[in-house]
Parts: C-alpha cells; structure tokens; sequence
C-alpha cells in the first residue's frame, strides 16, 4: 500500500474502495474512493481519514512515508465516518497529535464520534502554519454538514475541498488527466445531483469564497484530483448551482400491467416529436440515483404511477420521496403527472401532490386513464403534449 506524491512533500494515503455498491442508498457502480493527504513539513500534517474499515490500509500507507507516530496535526474537514472513521486508529499511534475542526459544528460534535481528544475549533479566516507551508480554513456550512469544510494551501495552489467537487469514483489513477473525461463529470454531476442538489444556496456561497483564490490543484475527499478541468468543474458547479437546466425531459413510472408504461412511451414519443430530448426510466428496472441525475438538469419531468390499494406504487413513492429530499424549492422546474386505475384512480392526484410539494410547477393537467388506454385516449395525450411543447 504505498502513497502516492501528488506535490512534493504532499502525498495521497487514501483508501480505494473498490466493491462500494450502496453509499446510503446511491448506487455507487464505480465504487469509491477516501481520499487523505499527508504533508510533510515542520509539522506533519494529515488531511482527512477514511472509513474504519480501511484503517489498516490508511496507515499503512501513510508509514510507505513517515512513521504515523510522527503525525502533529489531523485536519477534520467533514465529520462523516466515510472521512473521519479511522481518526481514533491513527490517533493510537500519535495520542499528541492535535485534530483540527470547524466551529461550532465539528467541535460541538466530534466528541459525540471519538470521544475526548485533543481537538482545536477553527473558524473562516483562520490559519495554521505547519512550516513553509499554511493552511487557510474555509468553512462551507450545509455542503453537506453542519461542519463541513475546506481547507486551502496558499503556498501550494491547493484546496482540500472533501466532499466538495468530488466523485465516487474507484480508479487506480489520481489525477483528472488521466481518466475518461466524459466518466469523470458524469461521476461528478451524480456526486452534485445525490448529495449536493438541495444545498445551491450553500454551494454559491462556497464558489464565491473560492473566487479570489488561485487554485492549481483540487484534492477531493472522493474519487479523482482536479488539475487540468479545474474550470470545467467549477463552471459546472456553478450552473448546477444556479439549477440551470436545458430544454430537456424526463419520464419516469412505474407499471403492473403495462397501462401506464403505454402512457410513458407516448409522452417520451411527443417529447421527441417536439425534438425535445427525452430519457425514459422504469423504476423496477433503473436506480433513483441514476435518476435524479439526470433530473438535475433537464427542464421536465413527467412521473407516472397506477393506483395499487388506493395509493401510488411503492417505487414511485420512494423516487419521489428521495427527490423531495433532493430539490432546491427555488428553482423553477416543471412536472406532470400521470397514469392508469382500475377504479379510484388516487395515484395520480397523490404524484401531483408530491411533485408540487417537491416544488415543481404543475405544466400540464394530470393524465388518467381508465383500464387499458385506447388509441384514441393515446392520441390525446400526443395531441396535449404537442399543443403545450
Ligand atoms: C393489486 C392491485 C390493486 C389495485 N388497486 C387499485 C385501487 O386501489 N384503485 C384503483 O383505481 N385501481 C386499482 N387497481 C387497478 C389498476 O390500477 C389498474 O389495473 C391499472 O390499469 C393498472 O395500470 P398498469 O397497467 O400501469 O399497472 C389495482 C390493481 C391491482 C393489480
């Protein structure tokens, strides 16, 4: 387990964590990885940790360096596990070490983690100087955590940006130049999407602390370094922040007895004839992580359900569960709803309900269909679907 120089003097000792499958419920298909970062200097300093699970491989990695022991301070970016997991093993090995954390939230909760250590609170503005080197504090409340922050090397160009512009992303290579680009954002826009969409408020905050900064390097807590895209990925982040989104569609449902999906293939045809792109899930067959991603940045969504027991389907409830968890209110996206009963007919009006809820404007009136759609039950909705598109 060796480290990797990613500077002189500054090393990745992270964790790759290859089998990852479900990280809380999004479907990580490229596993992950822990991102920490050892620098030597004056002081030793170790930015972040990894899952304890993975405390033997950390330290082992950072002894392919130095002797842990040797270690003076241990900044906490982000009190998640996933980050700070194995802060008591290393701790074993360096008890005077002294770990860094965000007022008031890190230093408030941390003990509730790891017990009684020695912790320093730091706050926006402050600095620590480790030798030729300082680290600049930048806290970024809300992206994702209460204590969640990043912490900036004036003299190397480095932000130490944890969650922030990360991916899950398990990869042997380190840097940004050297993994597909088109994988690498799209692993980053389902970071942004699944972890980051309700928090634009926060995110343009963070971008604007970053604005004065010159940054040649963006060591994340997950997944691949930024170096060469270092604008791509802000300029993304800024859009995703803002929620701009492009005249795009998505229609997502569920079916017992193909009904519904019939409605689905006819509303993702009218998108089309319309030339407006369009993408089409099947919540039995796709993952809700996969799906908000692509609602993200797609102007429509179109959600369908059939009503079983009075209600809408359990999968269609949990998509819209999780993606009102997810959605900024304030933005301004659009939504329908629809679907076929045999009866009552109460899923439609519920999907509508949770899309409004959600903060989606309502754009077309609910879809229902009685049974099996007929032909002409079908031609309707196209002929509705063209005239609003
Ligand atoms: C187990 C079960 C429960 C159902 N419960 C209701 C209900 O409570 N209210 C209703 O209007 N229709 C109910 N239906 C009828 C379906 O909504 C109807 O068959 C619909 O056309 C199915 O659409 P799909 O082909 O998209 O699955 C039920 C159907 C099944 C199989």
């Amino acid at each position: 387990m060796q480290a990797v120089e990613i500077k002189k003097g500054i090393y990745w000792v992270g964790v790759i964590d290859w089998n990852l499958r479900n990280f809380h419920g999004y479907r990580t298909g490229r596993g992950s990885s822990y991102n920490a970062y050892l620098i030597i200097d004056e002081k030793i300093t170790l930015i972040d940790t990894a899952k304890i699970s993975f405390k033997d491989e950390i330290l082992e990695r950072i002894s392919s360096v130095i002797d842990p022991s040797k270690i003076d301070y241990i900044i906490c970016n982000h009190l998640e596990q996933d980050h700070s997991g194995s802060i008591p093993a290393i701790m074993e090995k360096c008890p005077n070490a002294q770990i860094f954390t965000c007022i008031p939230n890190g230093l408030k909760n941390i003990p509730k983690f790891y017990g009684d250590l020695n912790y320093k609170g730091v706050k926006a503005g402050d600095s620590l100087n480790i030798g030729s080197r300082t680290l600049n504090f930048i806290p970024v409340p809300m992206l994702h955590w209460p204590d969640s922050m990043f912490t900036y090397c004036p003299e190397e160009k480095i932000l130490f940006s944890n969650d922030g512009f990360g991916q899950h992303f398990a990869a042997t290579e380190r840097f940004d130049d050297q993994v597909d680009f088109g994988v690498l954002m799209y692993e980053a826009k389902k970071y942004y999407a699944n972890i980051l969409m309700l928090y634009g408020r926060q995110a343009k905050i963070a971008l604007s602390a970053l604005k004065d900064l010159s940054v040649e390097m963006i060591a994340t807590g997950h997944g691949i370094i930024w170096r060469k895209h270092i604008q791509e990925i802000i300029d993304n982040y800024s859009k995703w922040a803002e929620g701009e989104t492009n005249e795009e569609a998505v229609v997502v449902y569920d079916s017992m007895w193909h009904s519904t999906e019939t409605m689905a293939r006819t509303i993702t045809d009218a998108f089309s004839c319309r030339n407006i792109p369009v993408c089409m899930y099947d919540l039995k067959e796709s993952h809700i992580s996969d799906i908000v991603t692509e609602v993200l940045t797609k102007k429509y969504l179109a959600v369908g359900s059939p009503t079983l027991n009075n209600n809408m389907m359990p999968t269609v409830a949990a998509f819209l569960c999780y993606l009102k968890g997810l959605s900024p209110k304030e933005h301004n996206r659009l939504a329908f709803a629809f679907g076929s009963y045999g009866w009552g007919g109460q899923s439609i009006g519920q999907v509508e309900d949770e899309l409004k809820s959600s903060g989606f404007t309502i754009c077309l009136d609910k879809m229902s269909i009685k049974n099996i759609p007929a032909k002409e039950e079908l031609e309707n909705i196209t002929r509705t679907m063209l005239q609003k598109f």
